[in-house]
């Protein structure tokens, strides 16, 4: 029979400020929803409104505020201990390759992949490799840089926060490293996948050392967020 999941708020000392749970705003919230509504997790009303400007809100659980930010700065919150708990995709973990995060559960939303594209017409005409420079456009200039500097080649990397795609028509870069889903911004624009970096799902992450010192109230949301994802059978190891 499976254990009982303790409470994380009783499991938390009456007296110690919540702990914050990070949530990225824009589509993985979105996707979000069910899963939160499983872990029992209900924010204060104006969460979910666009108009509200607040951000940090208090949850039917006293001891667990969430904070809604932009993807990329959930793991910055978590890194520095100021969420203890978070999700955000494996894409932007990759990027930042914090040591102080650990991503214990993989939450099977938000899958995409982190991927090479080029133009269509110069696919393939080019020998990675013979080039000792390589312009990429790219959100994840550490990821793109690893990538290239693994197979001998240096990137130079033009780091750009959204439209990756105009970067090689607009003689920016004669690459891009961005995330695909169906393929069709990729397709819209011209291009054409070439290589997949990585895999990409959002995952439940902690901050390490919030884990030792409140081992029982951080373990408990971890307990309600497995037993969520074992709910639908979506659940894996990260
Ligand atoms: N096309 C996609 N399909 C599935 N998941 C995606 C896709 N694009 C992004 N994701 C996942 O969602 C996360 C957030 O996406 P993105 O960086 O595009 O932010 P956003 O939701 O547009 O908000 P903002 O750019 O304002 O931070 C990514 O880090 C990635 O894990
Ligand atoms: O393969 P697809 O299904 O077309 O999805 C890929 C697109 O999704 C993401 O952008 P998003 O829609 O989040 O917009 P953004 O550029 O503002 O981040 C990503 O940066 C790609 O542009």
């Amino acid at each position: 029979m499976d254990q009982p999941i303790a409470n994380p708020t009783t499991a938390a000392a009456d007296d110690a400020a919540p702990l914050v749970l990070a949530l990225p705003k824009g589509r993985i919230l979105k996707e979000l929803g069910p899963l939160l509504a499983r872990t029992g997790i209900v924010p204060a009303e104006d969460f979910h409104a666009e108009s509200s400007r607040r951000l940090r809100f208090e949850t039917n659980h006293p001891g667990l505020d969430v904070v809604r930010v932009r993807s990329f700065d959930v793991a910055t919150f978590v890194a520095f201990g100021a969420a203890q708990i978070g999700i955000c995709g494996a894409d932007v973990l990759m990027e930042f390759d914090y040591p102080e995060i650990y991503a214990p559960l993989d939450l099977g939303i938000g899958r995409c992949r982190v991927s090479v594209a080029e133009p269509l017409e110069s696919a393939g005409q080019h020998a990675l490799g013979r080039e000792s420079r390589l312009a990429v456009a790219t959100k994840y200039p550490n990821v793109a840089r690893r990538h290239f500097a693994a197979r001998g080649i240096q990137a130079e990397v033009v780091h750009l926060n959204g439209a990756m795609e105009l970067a090689p028509s607009l003689g920016l870069s004669r690459l891009i490293v961005d995330l695909v889903q169906t393929g069709s911004t990729l397709k819209a624009n011209g291009l054409v996948e070439t290589e997949v970096i990585a895999q990409v799902t959002s995952r439940l992450i902690v901050n390490r050392t919030a884990l030792k010192t409140q081992p029982e109230a951080i373990g408990a949301w971890l307990a309600r967020f497995r037993a969520a994802l074992a709910e639908t059978g979506t659940e894996s190891a990260a």
